[in-house]
């Protein structure tokens, strides 16, 4: 995705350009002095109001990162620095703890700093949006994998973190949590978090990260290819593929033409490269909220 410069992320605000959530230099993980090192070498920083994904295959250590910039875990060398107030969901959340889905979220909110009253309040809006308001009063053990799935993401959420981590938080999910999930991770940053997210759909939040990681082998190497590799003049286009909910209409006065996608409910959106950020952030941010299934350059012949 074309970067138009910070400014051109109208709607951020929050902590100035620039500043660094959380920052690994030489960072390194293995499980164990005997077992071989997992991640080597890494040296990166997250900054605030910015979205960054950490691809890579199965195995290479993607969780591990992600649990370095979260201090979940601690490296076996190298140093990280930063303390943002930070919200984790794991591959797998525990479901077996003796708390209802809502008693939980409201502890967790008191953990996090609020209060009792704005804890459970955040709680139930959280459930509410997430569409597990009914399962409100379950007690955790006994909750779908889905809804569990549910209670994990609105622990991360309801307090408004600083630093957002998401390790495949999306699976498990209904598609309308997913989407709000989308939404949710485009609020945060448009106010200023840091989010860094591993997901298996090379889809996910297509065209909004800022920056990308790959592992391969033990190193992790910036792949920017959205913003540095590809940097397009002005003049050019952008063509974005989104699917709204049946029979929506695109959000109004957004720049560009529209016409059909490629299938029901989909749209072909074409846009200059300028309002690129724009647009998929109106699309992100809508309610309820648009899915991004594709954005690439745009060629002669889009119109
Ligand atoms: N707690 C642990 N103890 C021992 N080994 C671990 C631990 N966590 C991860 N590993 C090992 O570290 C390597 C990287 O695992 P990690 O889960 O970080 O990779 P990943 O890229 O997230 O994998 P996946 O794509 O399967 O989710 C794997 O070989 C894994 O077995």
């Amino acid at each position: 995705m074309a970067r138009t410069g910070r400014a051109g992320r109208t709607g951020r605000t929050g902590p100035a350009d620039g500043d660094l959530a959380i920052r690994l230099d030489g960072a390194g993980r293995r499980y164990g002095l005997r077992r071989p090192w997992v991640l080597r070498e890494v040296t990166l920083g997250v900054r605030a109001a910015t979205l960054t994904r950490v691809e890579g295959a199965n195995g290479t250590g993607k969780s591990t990162l992600l649990r370095l910039l979260a201090r979940i875990d601690a490296p076996s060398e190298g140093r990280v620095t930063g303390r943002p107030r930070t919200a984790y969901v794991p591959e797998r959340f525990p479901p077996s703890l003796p708390f209802t889905a809502v008693g939980y979220l409201t502890h967790m909110g008191r953990v996090h700093g609020l209060t009792g009253a704005a804890a459970a309040r955040r709680a139930h809006a959280w459930l509410e949006r997430l569409g597990a308001a009914g399962h409100a009063h379950t007690p955790l053990p006994d909750l779908s994998k889905g809804t569990s799935q549910k209670v994990a993401v609105a622990q991360a959420l309801l307090a408004d973190p600083e630093l957002l981590v998401l390790d495949e938080a999306w699976t498990g999910l209904d598609a309308a949590a997913r989407d709000i999930l989308d939404r949710a991770v485009a609020e945060r940053v448009a106010a200023g978090s840091a989010v860094a997210f591993v997901d298996h759909d090379p889809h996910r939040l297509a065209g909004y990260a800022d920056v990308t990681y790959a592992i391969s082998g033990t190193r992790v190497t910036r792949r920017t290819g959205e913003a540095d590799a590809a940097p397009r003049a002005t003049g050019r286009t952008v063509v974005v593929e989104v699917r709204g909910p049946h029979g929506a209409e695109l959000p109004p006065g957004l720049p560009g033409t529209a016409g059909p996608g490629p299938e029901p409910d989909t749209h072909r959106l074409v846009v200059a490269d300028l309002h690129s950020d724009l647009v998929l952030r109106e699309l992100l941010t809508a309610s309820p909220p648009w899915h991004v299934m594709s954005v690439r350059p745009g060629e002669a012949g889009d119109r």
